[in-house]
């Protein structure tokens, strides 16, 4: 039947084979699991109570539910190296079989897909074309947009049909998709409320979402940065976005964390090399410049820094 629906082509037969392949691809899902999740941000997400509590409620949340009314929408913020790109690998692993490595995993990354000014205007068709085919084969598509902040206010607006109430695009229904915003816009404010929380003497797991008006902060910024795709977006007065998630700087301490975890990775045994988290995570640059609190890459580029001392 359905090598006689494509030969034929009518337009029923190709949508029943549509809808026979989507089914067919769920196979690709894994079975929803919380506490697997849960587990998963607990062993593997370091110095990131915020993050851990909002993605964990809001994915487990939306993933259970079997007839959400939009999309699940999630801006990811702060400074380099904190684990935005990381977070969104766990809740990909934590839904498709395949992980990121998954055909329904899309990444689109600013200046790599759309570095031309002049050519938004195809961009955008592309993009919206694109979008669209993912979720008609698949409604469980997660897209992830890298470097948000630089992304063309015309391609923001070209996504946001996409993440609204209920909304059907050319018949396509988009409410099980995941549209995740990865950006550093937003990250120096974060900083800030965290190193005011470090020199107030506060224990940094009290920081809240709501701590200082955290959200609303991150949320002012963002629309009032000219440089940011995200300014004065309707993305964001139309309350598109589900949660904006605060990441915040690493500590000395989480950054040894993500040694040691490398060192696993390299089979390199905490035994011979005692002190060799240590080392490593304090080769790393800390701001401000007196008091060095916070890393200012992150984790980023904490293997390369360990292979020096491995080929030592
Ligand atoms: N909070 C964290 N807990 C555990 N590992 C982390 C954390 N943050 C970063 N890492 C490690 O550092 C690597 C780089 O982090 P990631 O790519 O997620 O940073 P990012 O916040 O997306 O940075 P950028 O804004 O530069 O894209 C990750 O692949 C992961 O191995």
């Amino acid at each position: 039947f359905i090598i006689e629906s494509l030969v034929c082509g009518s337009a029923a037969a190709v949508a029943v084979v549509g809808v026979w392949y989507a089914w067919s691809q769920w196979d690709n899902v894994l079975h929803f699991d919380h506490k697997r999740l849960e587990k998963d941000l607990n062993e593997n997400l370091y110095g990131q109570h915020i993050v851990w509590k909002v993605v964990q409620k809001a994915v487990s949340s939306f993933m259970t539910d079997s007839n959400p009314n939009k999309p699940l929408v999630l801006s990811f913020h702060g400074t380099t190296g904190v684990g935005k790109n990381y977070v969104s690998k766990i809740i990909a692993r934590n839904i498709y079989k395949l992980g990121d490595k998954s055909e329904h995993f899309i990444t689109f990354i600013s200046e790599h897909h759309f570095p031309h000014k002049d050519k938004v205007d195809m961009y955008s068709a592309q993009l919206k074309e694109k979008i669209h085919q993912h979720v008609l084969r698949f409604p469980r598509t997660m897209f992830v947009f890298d470097e948000m902040d630089k992304m063309n206010p015309q391609l923001v607006e070209t996504v946001k049909p996409f993440l609204d109430y209920a909304t059907h695009v050319d018949g396509v229904s988009f409410r099980h998709a995941i549209f995740i915003f990865l950006s550093n816009a937003g990250g120096d404010v974060i900083n800030k409320i965290a190193l005011d929380f470090w020199k107030a003497g506060k224990n940094r797991e009290e920081l809240q979402m709501n701590s200082k008006e955290m959200e609303t902060q991150i949320l002012r910024n963002i629309f009032n940065d000219k440089s940011s795709g995200f300014w004065h977006s309707s993305l964001i007065d139309r309350h598109l976005v589900d949660h904006f998630v605060p990441f915040l700087p690493l500590e000395l301490k989480h950054v040894r964390q993500c040694v040691l975890t490398e060192m696993a990775s390299l089979n390199i045994s905490v035994h011979h090399y005692p002190d060799l988290a240590d080392t490593v995570a304090r080769e790393m640059p800390f701001f401000p410049s007196d008091e060095k609190i916070f890393s200012v890459k992150g984790c980023k580029s904490v293997r390369q820094k360990l292979m020096l001392y491995v080929d030592d």
